[in-house]
């Protein structure tokens, strides 16, 4: 049995519990429930009261010996970040494409003449389950150290079945091996591979026939996703693969008007998508569509500045109800970063997120886009303690302060996996 953890004197204790369910929008996403001088007590990897010192140390003060004690005066505490959307499931590097940008070229030019995602699936298909297990696990130790606990992981390197099971048969290990905990998501639909150029429906009808059963089957994956893209895949294969999934209970997520404006925000309310990614380009129409359907927009915008891009207009998303998540995207070729925090000061800067809103977007809508709210996002009794004491005072700290790796400690489960010392 592990001694019970006493977290005392949080100078704020952002817990981002809210009696409002679900997804969180407009002005419920600025509601943090910062306790002041707060406290929680942790027994058995999950929270058992949480509360101001004062109030704790009427039912715990008897049981000080017992536990260990952190004294988080002048820290600002927090649920552990999650990060709903990453491809951090790979093998390989693409620094070359990276200098081909800054000369000129674009993303998708350098992925149509055989380099982008196509260049990481040859690097991921030639790579053993070990090679990617270790290569995976290193970017997965440097999320927890910035203050990740959980995050959501995309096959879609594969694009055969072989390695598209590789993928996620390897986050099912590491799921056991890492302390993070990662949700997985079938790709299979990332981009059409060389091999089926020209046959693009060919492969869409494998895709559905083939690997979606026996992905389901082998509860490989939780959620099913695919790049609506011009060049990639049109709305209508698009649809036909998402409703393939939901047939076998795969929930949808979709790569949405990330590069032109083709209506894949339409189509991620017209399917019933838990969540949009992307999304610089979405129109007025299809922003007014996912508010109406309750779709949670996760928004990427290490992304777009990585792509030189204009970020998605989350200011406008959030005042217009839609739910919105924020994520690295992390991937080695549009996003090659494992912080969060980068991303919680891009949102606010490039896309005019409060620090409010975007701690919210890191934590409890992020937790929502991946259904896994009922265990993390939120610091409440009874789930699990996933928690980040951070080098900073105040939640406005984190984001002010920009650009700054502030963890100072981090629990999973209750087990401290991080200490980054004074
Ligand atoms: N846009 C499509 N897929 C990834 C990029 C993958 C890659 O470039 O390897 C994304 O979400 O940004
Ligand atoms: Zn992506």
């Amino acid at each position: 049995m592990t001694k019970p953890i006493w977290i005392i004197h949080g100078n704020q204790l952002a817990t981002l519990a809210s009696n409002h369910k679900g997804p969180r929008t407009g002005k419920v996403m600025s509601e943090l429930g910062i306790i002041e001088d707060g406290s929680l007590w942790i027994e058995e990897g999950i929270i058992q009261a949480i509360g101001t010192t004062q109030e704790l140390a009427k039912n715990f003060g008897g049981r000080i010996e017992e536990a260990e004690i952190v004294d988080a005066s002048n820290h600002l505490v927090t649920p552990g970040l999650i990060d709903p959307h990453t491809h951090v499931v790979y093998a390989g590097s693409r620094e070359k494409e990276f200098e081909m940008r800054l000369e000129g070229a674009t993303y998708m030019e350098i992925m149509n003449a055989g380099g982008g995602i196509h260049a990481t699936t040859r690097m991921t298909r030639e790579a053993t389950e070990v090679e990617i297990m270790e290569q995976t696990s290193r970017r997965l130790d440097s999320f927890l150290q910035h203050g990740v606990t959980t995050v959501e992981g995309k096959s879609g390197y594969g694009m055969n079945l072989e390695t598209e099971l590789k993928q996620l048969r390897v986050m099912k290990k590491l799921k056991k091996q890492h302390p993070i905990d990662l949700i997985p998501t079938f790709m299979g639909a990332h981009a059409v591979p060389s091999e089926f150029k020209g046959k693009e429906d060919e492969y869409v009808d494998i895709l559905i026939q083939e690997w979606i059963p026996i992905v389901a089957k082998e509860k490989l994956a939780v959620f099913n996703d695919v790049f609506c893209e011009k060049g990639v895949f049109t709305p209508e294969q698009s649809e036909r693969i998402l409703e393939a999934g939901k047939k076998y209970g795969l929930i949808p997520k979709i790569h949405a008007d990330e590069i032109i404006s083709y209506g894949g925000a339409e189509l991620a309310a017209r399917v019933g998508a838990i969540s949009a990614e992307h999304l610089l380009k979405a129109t007025d129409e299809g922003i007014g569509k996912m508010a109406e359907a309750g779709v949670i927009a996760c928004l990427l915008p290490a992304t777009a500045l990585y792509l030189r891009e204009l970020a998605a207009k989350g200011r406008k998303m959030i005042d217009a109800g839609v739910p919105v998540a924020i994520s690295t995207d992390c991937n080695p070729g549009s996003s090659p970063t494992t912080s969060m925090p980068l991303v919680m000061n891009l949102a606010c800067i490039t896309m005019r997120l409060t620090p409010a809103e975007a701690l919210t977007a890191a934590t409890y809508n992020a937790a929502c886009a991946i259904k896994q709210e009922h265990l993390v996002g939120s610091l409440e009794v009874g789930k699990q303690a996933d928690i980040v004491l951070w080098n900073v005072k105040d939640y406005r700290e984190l984001q002010y302060l920009f650009g700054v790796n502030h963890v100072k400690a981090v629990w999973k489960k209750g087990i401290q996996v991080v200490d980054r010392g004074e």
